[in-house]
Parts: C-alpha cells; sequence; structure tokens
C-alpha cells in the first residue's frame, strides 16, 4: 500500500488521530532525514532546533526527546521559543557513543488559558475564564499524586470560589500566580501531543575526533643508522621529537609483513632489486598478514610497549588499515574465494585510478562468501584494538564496499565508542561525504591542492559552514607520502611555513608527514609528479632530523598555540575577513563563549613582502568599537594596538610569513587602570 494511504489508514483507526493539532516542521540538524547520524563531542552541548506550530493561536509546548541507543526511557528537556515558530532545546551527551534524539510537541490548553486570561479586561470574561482555569486545574490534578494533587485541587477550588467575590485585577492576580502556574505545568495534558515519527541519531565522539594533531612516520626510516632498517625501538626513541612538536597523534603506515611477489622496488619501479624493501601497503607473505608484524621492525611485545610509551608523552599511536592483499598473503591461498580470480587463473591487480597498485590484490566484495570476508576484516581491527589502539587511518576506503564500512564501523563504535577513523579517500566529494554519512569519524580533504586566497576562502568555507558540516569533519594534510604539491616542490621556506600555518588554523584536525614537511623535502620523482623522489614508500631513508634549518621549532610553536587557544580547536567558528591584497588572507576563529580570538593572516606570496588593509567585524570580536584594542602575535611575540575596524598589515615572508594574533581586549582591573587582559 503506498505510504501516505497507509498513514491516512493509521489515523482512522486511531480515534486520537484526527484531534492533533500541534505540527512538528522539522527537527534539526539531521542528516538525510535521519538516515544518518550527526557527529557531536561527548561532554559538550548539542543544540537541536524544531519548527513547531498550530493552527490558530493556542499556546504549544515542545519538549526535546533524548537516550542512549541501547536504553528505553527518554530524557526530556524543555524547549524555548526563539521566534518565528523556532523551539531550541539542547542536551549534552555525557560519554562517547550512539544517542537518539526526537521532539515532542502538543497544544497546551493550560499555557494557552493564561495566555489568554492575561489579556481579558471585561469583568465577566475574567470571571468565565477564572472558572475555566479551575476546571484546568482539577484535570491536572488528577494527573498529579500527593501533595502537588493537593495543592492542584485547592488552587481549582480557590479560583472557583474567587470567581464569585473578587473583582477582575484581583482575580487575575490570584489565576496568574506564577509558582501554581509552575506546579500545573508539571502535569499537562499530552493525550493529543504529537511526536517527530523519526529518532534521529547522533553519535558523540570523544574530543580527539574534534581536535588533534597528527605526525606520520615510517618506522622503517627511525633508525639513527643510515642503511638500518628502523625498528619500534627506534620509534620509541623519537617519541620525544615528536612530542617537543606538540603532536598528538603518531600515525604509522602498515607495520605488517610484506609481500615479495611482484614488489615494487625504489622509485615505483616495477621490478625489485635484492635489497629493496617493497612498499608496506603491499601486506601479506610467509611471516603473515594484517594481524603480524613485520620481523624487522620488532616484535607484537615491542609493539605494545611502544603504544604505552607514547602515552606517556601524550601521543596515541594510530595505525592503517589497508585492505588489500600482497599475492603472498596467507589469505590468497587460504580463502581464495575473497578473490575475483579470472579464466587465466590471475588476479587483476588494484588500482585507484590513475594510479596502478601493481603489487597487491584487491579483496571482491561481491563474493558470496562475503559474511566470512567482513567477519574477518573486522578481526582485523578487533587484533589492533586489542593492542591498545583506538585510531586507524583508513586507505582508500571508496575501493571497497559501503556497505562494508556501514556495518563495521557500527559494530565497532558500539563495542569501542573511543574510536576515531580517518578516511582516506581523495576522491569524489559525494563519495567522500557518503563515507563520512557511514561513520568515518574524520575525512581527509582536498586542502592540499587548494592554493589561492580564493580556493581557501570558498573551500573553508564550505567545510565550517555548509550543511556537510554535521557529519564530515576535515583533516587537512599539507603534505602526504603520496602528494608533494607542486607549491613545495620550490622548497621555498615561506610556502611550507604559510602552508602549515593555513592547515593548522583553518582547521582543528590537521596533520603532516615528516620528517619529509619538516626538512622541507622538495624533490619530485619526475617533473610534473606529485610523487616524491626516492620515496620512503619504496625505500628505507636516513632523515638529520637536527639539521640546523629544520622547522621543528616553528612546527612547536604553531602546535603550541593550537593547544593554548581553544578558538583553534574546533572548525565552525570560522569567518573570513576582507583585506585588500590578492596575496593576503585573512580569517578569525573565536571560542564558543567568545573569549579566546585568534586573528590568522598569511601572506600566500613566498617571495615578497605584502601589505594590505584588513577590514575586521568589531561586533564578531566582541571589542567595543571607541576603545582601542591590542593584537599579540603568538608567532613573533609582537603586539600591535589597533583601533577601528581597519588596520595595516604588512608581512615579510623572508621573517615570517603569517601572523597568528591573539585579541587582547582592553579591560579595565579594579584598582581602575587600563590594561589588555
Ligand atoms: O590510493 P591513494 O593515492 O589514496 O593512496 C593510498 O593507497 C595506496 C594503496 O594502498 C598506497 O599506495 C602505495 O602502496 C601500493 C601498494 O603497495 C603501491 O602499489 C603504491 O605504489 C604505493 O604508493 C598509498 O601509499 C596510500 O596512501
Amino acid at each position: 500500500m503506498p505510504e501516505t494511504r497507509k498513514n491516512t489508514a493509521a489515523a482512522v483507526a486511531d480515534p486520537r488521530a484526527g484531534r492533533v493539532r500541534a505540527v512538528i516542521d522539522a527537527v534539526l540538524p539531521c542528516v538525510d532525514a535521519g538516515r544518518f547520524a550527526v557527529k557531536r563531542v561527548a561532554g559538550e552541548p548539542f543544540h537541536v532546533e524544531a519548527h513547531c506550530f498550530t493552527d490558530g493561536h493556542d499556546v504549544l509546548r515542545v519538549v526535546l526527546q533524548w537516550r542512549e541507543e541501547t536504553q528505553e526511557s527518554f530524557h526530556e528537556v524543555e524547549m524555548r521559543l526563539r521566534h518565528n515558530d523556532e523551539w531550541l532545546g539542547s542536551f549534552t551527551p555525557p560519554a562517547p557513543g550512539r544517542y537518539v534524539y526526537t521532539v515532542t510537541a502538543w497544544v497546551d490548553h493550560f499555557e494557552s488559558w493564561r495566555h489568554e486570561l492575561e489579556r481579558r479586561v471585561d469583568e465577566e470574561d475574567v470571571r468565565i475564564a477564572v472558572l475555566v482555569g479551575a476546571h484546568l486545574l482539577e484535570e491536572a490534578a488528577a494527573r498529579a499524586k500527593g501533595a502537588d494533587q493537593q495543592a492542584l485541587k485547592q488552587w481549582a477550588a480557590q479560583l472557583s470560589e474567587a470567581a464569585a467575590q473578587h473583582h477582575a485585577s484581583d482575580l487575575k492576580t490570584l489565576a496568574l500566580n506564577p509558582s501554581l502556574a509552575e506546579l500545573a505545568r508539571r502535569y499537562p495534558d499530552r493525550s493529543l501531543a504529537v511526536t517527530h515519527p523519526v529518532l534521529l541519531p547522533l553519535v558523540a565522539d570523544r574530543e580527539r575526533a574534534r581536535y588533534s594533531t597528527w605526525y606520520e612516520l615510517f618506522p622503517r626510516s627511525a633508525s639513527p643508522e643510515p642503511g638500518r632498517h628502523g625498528t619500534f625501538k627506534d620509534v620509541e626513541a623519537l617519541l620525544p621529537y615528536v612530542a617537543e612538536m606538540g603532536f598528538d597523534v603518531l600515525y604509522f603506515p602498515p607495520i605488517h609483513p610484506i609481500g615479495r611477489t611482484r614488489r615494487k622496488g625504489k622509485n615505483n619501479t616495477l621490478v625489485a632489486q635484492a635489497d629493496d624493501v617493497g612498499s608496506p601497503w603491499a601486506i601479506g607473505a610467509a611471516e603473515g598478514g594484517h594481524k603480524d608484524i613485520l620481523p624487522e621492525l620488532g616484535t607484537l611485545e615491542d609493539f605494545r610497549r611502544l603504544v604505552a610509551r607514547a602515552r606517556d608523552f601524550g601521543i596515541e599511536i594510530a595505525l592503517d588499515i589497508a585492505f588489500q592483499c600482497a599475492p603472498d598473503h596467507p589469505y590468497v591461498k587460504d580463502h581464495p574465494q575473497w578473490f575475483r580470480w579470472r579464466p587465466d587463473g590471475t588476479v587483476q591487480y588494484a588500482e585507484n585510478p590513475p594510479k596502478k597498485y601493481q603489487d597487491i590484490y584487491p579483496f571482491n566484495f561481491e563474493t558470496e562468501d562475503w559474511p566470512a570476508l567482513w567477519r574477518e576484516l573486522k578481526s582485523v581491527f578487533d587484533h589492533w584494538i586489542a593492542q591498545g589502539v583506538r585510531i586507524f587511518r583508513v586507505d582508500n576506503p571508496h575501493t571497497k564496499s559501503f556497505l562494508f564500512w556501514e556495518w563495521v564501523i557500527t559494530h565497532l563504535k558500539r563495542e569501542h565508542p573511543d574510536l576515531i577513523l580517518l578516511s582516506e579517500a581523495f576522491t569524489r566529494p559525494k563519495v567522500m561525504h557518503r563515507l563520512a554519512k557511514l561513520g568515518f569519524t574524520q575525512s581527509y580533504t582536498y586542502y592540499t591542492w587548494r592554493n589561492t586566497k580564493q580556493e581557501l576562502i570558498d573551500y573553508f568555507t564550505e567545510l565550517s559552514q555548509g550543511p556537510g558540516r554535521e557529519y564530515f569533519r576535515p583533516n587537512v594534510w599539507p603534505n602526504t607520502p603520496d602528494i608533494l604539491h607542486e607549491r613545495l616542490q620550490s622548497g621555498e621556506r615561506a610556502t611550507f611555513m604559510a602552508r602549515l600555518v593555513l592547515a593548522a588554523t583553518l582547521a582543528a584536525n590537521y596533520g603532516l608527514y615528516g620528517p619529509a614537511y619538516e626538512l622541507m623535502e622538495s624533490a619530485p620523482l619526475k617533473p610534473g609528479s606529485e610523487e616524491y623522489l626516492n620515496s620512503e614508500k619504496y625505500q628505507l631513508r636516513h632523515w638529520d632530523r637536527d639539521r640546523p634549518d629544520s622547522l621543528k621549532p616553528f612546527i612547536a610553536r604553531v602546535n603550541r598555540i593550537r593547544r593554548e587557544n581553544p578558538a583553534l580547536q574546533s572548525d565552525w567558528s570560522l569567518k573570513f575577513f576582507p583585506i585588500d591584497n590578492e596575496h593576503l588572507i585573512a580569517y578569525g576563529k573565536r571560542s564558543d563563549d567568545g573569549e579566546n580570538v585568534i586573528l590568522t593572516v598569511v601572506n600566500l606570496d613566498p617571495h615578497f613582502p605584502q601589505s594590505g588593509w584588513l577590514a575586521v567585524d568589531l561586533a564578531w570580536l566582541g571589542v567595543d568599537p571607541h576603545l582601542p584594542y591590542q593584537v599579540h602575535d603568538l608567532l613573533s611575540e609582537q603586539r600591535f594596538t589597533w583601533h577601528g575596524e581597519r588596520n595595516f598589515i604588512l608581512l615579510d615572508p623572508r621573517h615570517s610569513p603569517a601572523h597568528v594574533l591573539r585579541l587582547r581586549r582592553r579591560v579595565r582591573s579594579e584598582q581602575d587602570f587600563d590594561y589588555f587582559d
């Protein structure tokens, strides 16, 4: 039966249905009418808006209802009318997990009566209205119990009695007594209430989902001795280095045994030499597969110790989940049905067009044995979770089945609500968004390829203000082992600094691939290529991390600024400000309470000083237009006193391509002298 006819039939069957007058037109936020979850952070208020009204001018009451997904009873929060039939309410999900919320509304006869009585002046009208009120209070008393019931009955009797004796103004004072109204409000008649038909889902993550600072390194290049394969113990020795730079997530490309058949050689060559180490994403060899560790890196014990040591430095280890197999992977022999075999007995290698991955087989998600495949892949996550890992970067998720992702993420997050999954899908926007909707906590973005002022403004406005922000949390990277953008190929220090400042201040989640970044590695494989020359993807590298020109101190400062300024730890407050120079970009971010305000200005031209007049919005900054204010450059420690909206900016890339300015408003102290806070 068509949906509308079913509804009509149900309405006729329910004797109440035709009497319901409250309408819930929309409940926001919601993603695809409730098909997917909105994302927020546990411990932070979640604001809900409902569009509710009724015919005529009776008064509505509207409540927001929410509960943990697995609980049965709802918590209820009264919503308040803002204007224009828009009702607001909020609740704070107490812990990471899945929640549901909805809205219930009803025409409230008691509130309507009060509203009506307030407007009455005619003595006889007031008297009748008061009698009506007495009747409503008796009804409320019938719904109440104990002392409340007695109080309501008493009030009803008082009103009936008073109606016969008192003047209109006394009657009104008596009837509109606010504390008695409060009591009556607790016992509303909800028999004709309507509830929004969809229980909307909400995923509450832990804080690191909103604010995280990632550093990617290849453990095999962590050795202090040139030519020796790095180990987890070497990475342990690098933890202070990573911590000093202020990173809180340390992410490794796959750490598993690497296939030998079709192993790739240095610089992505298709024939490996005897000493070539292969690509870590070519997972699986005689030594094992996705649950095993490449013996050269160390043992499972070493790994567990590294995870624990990292935690002492405030760093979480993130692993790469790359669901694909080198031809030598044990799965290929043990579960041949998980691969698509061609008539000639071969498997077509994996691709992410135009890239070709000749050294790996993709799984066939159309296999009839899919339940076993799904369970096995989930057990890979389970295995690493059992070793203490809670953050995963998922390789190329768009080349695997969407149904699988929804299933596996739902189950994993139900069991471990603190999991963070970063989706590495540099593909079509709609596909990236679908993956985020399916449950990925964070998503890679196109930031790497957004370089001009207008590109950055358009892209970050979309990310921070567009409807996708309800479920798509950007994680922006100025470089990755796969992407050495043309701009960075110039090797200019100012460009590396500017791209870093942009990433770190435009996005609350950002990461970089080091030490290539801090050492400003800039040589491409060949002209026009975005691949690094002598990429660590195919060979060991030895890095001189102590090089005097390293950007390490600069990165450490930028990350410290992020840590000390809540304005930079979330995305939605971003606001761009006009500045009359195409090479200068300016924007602000502020904390939820408006106390912490950061203005960033970046010179996108690495060669020349650029200057311009910046126009800020004083009301947005929370600055009194009649007082001067100070901006404190947290990069250079310079302080500038500004007046009014328009202020002059000059940025010389030879010194610093950016200002990260903390607003210091003028305040008056108790001793009555002025200072900047
Ligand atoms: O496809 P993307 O560009 O998003 O990159 C990710 O996935 C690739 C496949 O896992 C991975 O590619 C690397 O590993 C392949 C398998 O060993 C190898 O054939 C490629 O040459 C190598 O770049 C890429 O690193 C990863 O980020």
